[in-house]
């Protein structure tokens, strides 16, 4: 196989040699409701390497939450994550573990913070209580010892006063002291692997420049890897090494974020940064003419072909995979028929004809023999 038949994004060499700390792999998860089948994930590939901030965007609809609590084992009825999905944490196969082993991995490796911490902060416990009761299940300590760790932990996410404050009730918390406390309760199982989940979304410009600097810091300091979901392009710029984009349940373009930003290729990530005036941070993504379409069948075509100005008659027969924009273009991927730019037309078509029949598993297997 030439470079440019080199497989999805899972397994392009990454810049280190180092084992990813995390490897997603034809992850699917899907919604059976009485309605519908909701392809919510469908078939995403991308690894996360050891302190490496990988962000994931989209508009509102795309997956993003859902890929994130596949990740968190947090898919419940009538939600299922598919056979032949995996998710590996540290080289650890996580799909069909069982309920019990995954509040194991949620407490020893994976910690999550969402967008909104009210809802996720009980309101009739205090802000200390809630800390305590993360640092006992996660680090076995109790009494003085735990509320020892708690302060430590507030002290750490930037919370002054800590030992008052723990006293104090989520309402008494402004919305980013709010976050930092979430932060701090995340930081309790001492995590490798942080999801965001638009930590910062519901806080106001300056907060949230001073959240992402704080999820920096932490970050170096304890060596974090970080998946950070967000709908602001501005926003990856800034925390981003690595930016997958994902459309109705696919990432339709993966690169490091400087190129992405400097030379996307894929349509629908053009459109995202052209819908940013300026590209100025808190722009929202909501020019780009049309809706994210809900995946409910297998795509045998390009789910963006309707809003898509480069879309012809094969967008709608061919479901474009994941390949280099050019040969040898080995971090650089899009999911369109206009890839990989070196190739005719007809080439790059028939390539994503051919890979898209093969199930997905195979394209992997392919790729594996290749090695
Ligand atoms: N519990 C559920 N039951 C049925 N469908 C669901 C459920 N959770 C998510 N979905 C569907 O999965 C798709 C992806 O949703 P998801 O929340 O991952 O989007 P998102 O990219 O996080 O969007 P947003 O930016 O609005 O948070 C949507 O079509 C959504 O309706
Ligand atoms: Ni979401």
């Amino acid at each position: 196989m030439s470079d440019a038949d080199s497989p999805a994004p899972s397994t392009v060499a990454s810049e280190t040699d180092e084992e990813p700390v995390l490897a997603v792999e034809n992850l699917r998860t899907t919604f059976y409701t009485d309605k519908e089948t909701i392809r919510a994930v469908d078939g995403i590939s991308f690894d996360i390497g050891p302190g490496e901030t990988v962000g994931i965007v989209g508009e509102s609809g795309s997956g993003k939450s859902v890929t994130a609590r596949s990740i968190m084992g947090l898919v419940d009825a009538p939600g299922r994550v598919e056979d032949g999905s995996s998710i590996r944490f540290k080289g650890e196969e996580l799909v069909g573990k069982s309920p019990e082993q995954w509040r194991e991995i949620r407490g020893n490796g994976i910690a999550m913070v969402f967008q909104d911490p009210l809802s996720s902060l009980n309101p009739v416990y205090t802000v200390g209580n809630q800390i305590k009761e993360a640092v006992r299940l996660h680090r076995d300590k109790r009494g003085q010892e735990a509320t020892d760790v708690a302060i430590e932990l507030l002290e750490a996410v930037g919370i002054p006063d800590a030992a008052r404050r723990l006293k104090e009730y989520p309402h008494q918390f402004s919305g980013g002291m709010r976050q930092r406390a979430m932060i701090a309760m995340a930081l309790a199982c001492d995590p490798e692997l942080l999801i965001c989940d638009e930590p910062t979304t519901a806080l106001d410009v300056t907060i949230q420049a001073q959240i992402l600097q704080l999820l920096k810091d932490l970050q170096e300091e304890r060596d974090l890897s970080i998946m950070f979901i967000t709908h602001d392009m501005g926003v990856i710029a800034q925390v981003a090494d690595r930016v997958n984009v994902m459309y109705a349940g696919e990432i339709v373009e993966s690169a490091p974020v400087v190129e992405l930003f400097e030379d996307p290729r894929h349509p629908y990530t053009r459109g995202l940064l052209r819908s940013i005036p300026g590209r100025q941070q808190g722009e929202r993504l909501e020019t780009i003419e049309g809706d994210v379409p809900t995946p409910t069948e297998e795509p045998t075509y390009c789910r963006f072909a309707p809003r898509c100005p480069k879309a012809f008659e094969d967008c709608e027969a061919v479901h474009p995979v994941s390949v280099p924009v050019e040969s040898g273009a080995t971090d650089h991927t899009a999911a369109c028929l206009l890839y990989p730019e070196d190739r005719s037309r007809e080439e790059a078509v028939e390539l994503h004809r051919s890979r898209g029949t093969d199930a997905d598993a195979d394209t992997t297997a392919d790729a594996e023999d290749d090695q």
